[in-house]
């Protein structure tokens, strides 16, 4: 990342909004944002594939579910957060991940700009492709804050998104077990 680029940014910002960009509390804010940014963004720079590549082989292919990843992400319309929960349920085709890996893979989609549906959509691809197991479905409830601190301004609206993939695709019946499991 670019720090020297972030910094500037930030102070132009701070003057734009009519700030005196040597008070105190300013004077260490443009690296502090800039520091910030290499966390809330590196996912960017960050491969799922790492994650997903280390499995274990299993003898039965029973659904797995890991429900409720907290995510924090970056709406790319407004640089603001959107955060919520992530559910992600998979049919293993003989391998299956170490369960932090499942949270690990959401973290490197979220911690970069985004629009929900991309994210859902590029949880549920990495799977596919790191790990292809028979089928992937991933769902995200979150709130949007560009939607609640600003704008129209409607807090507790929660955006749903559902994918699938393989398996779970036009399969009403494991859908709803998916459902079921996450308490939906
Ligand atoms: N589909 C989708 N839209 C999003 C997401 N995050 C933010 N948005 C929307 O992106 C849109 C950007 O609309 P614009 O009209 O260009 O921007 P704006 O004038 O700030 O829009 P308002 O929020 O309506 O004030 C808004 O409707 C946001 O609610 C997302 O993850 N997915
Ligand atoms: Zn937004």
């Amino acid at each position: 990342m670019d720090q020297e680029k972030i910094r500037e940014g930030v102070k132009l910002i701070l003057e734009g909004i009519g700030e005196d960009t040597e008070r105190e509390g300013l004077l260490e804010t443009p690296d502090r944002i800039a520091r910030m940014y290499e966390e809330i963004a590196g996912g960017m720079y960050e491969d799922a594939g790492v994650h997903l590549s280390k499995r274990f082989h299993v003898d039965n292919n029973e659904m797995v579910v890991e429900k409720d990843i907290t995510f924090y992400s970056l709406c790319e319309h407004h640089m603001l957060p959107f955060y919520g929960k992530v559910h992600v349920a998979y049919v293993p085709d003989g391998t299956v991940v170490g369960l932090s890996k499942i949270a690990r893979t959401v973290e490197v989609f979220a911690r970069r700009l985004q629009l929900q549906e991309r994210l859902t959509a590029q949880i549920a691809d990495a799977f596919m492709e790191h790990l292809a197991p028979q089928g992937v479905m991933v769902m995200i409830e979150a709130e949007h804050l560009c939607m609640t601190m600003r704008g129209i301004k409607k807090p507790g609206a929660q955006t749903v998104t559902v994918t699938t993939r393989g398996v779970f695709d036009n399969n009403e019946k494991l859908q709803n077990t998916f459902y079921r499991m996450i308490g939906r």
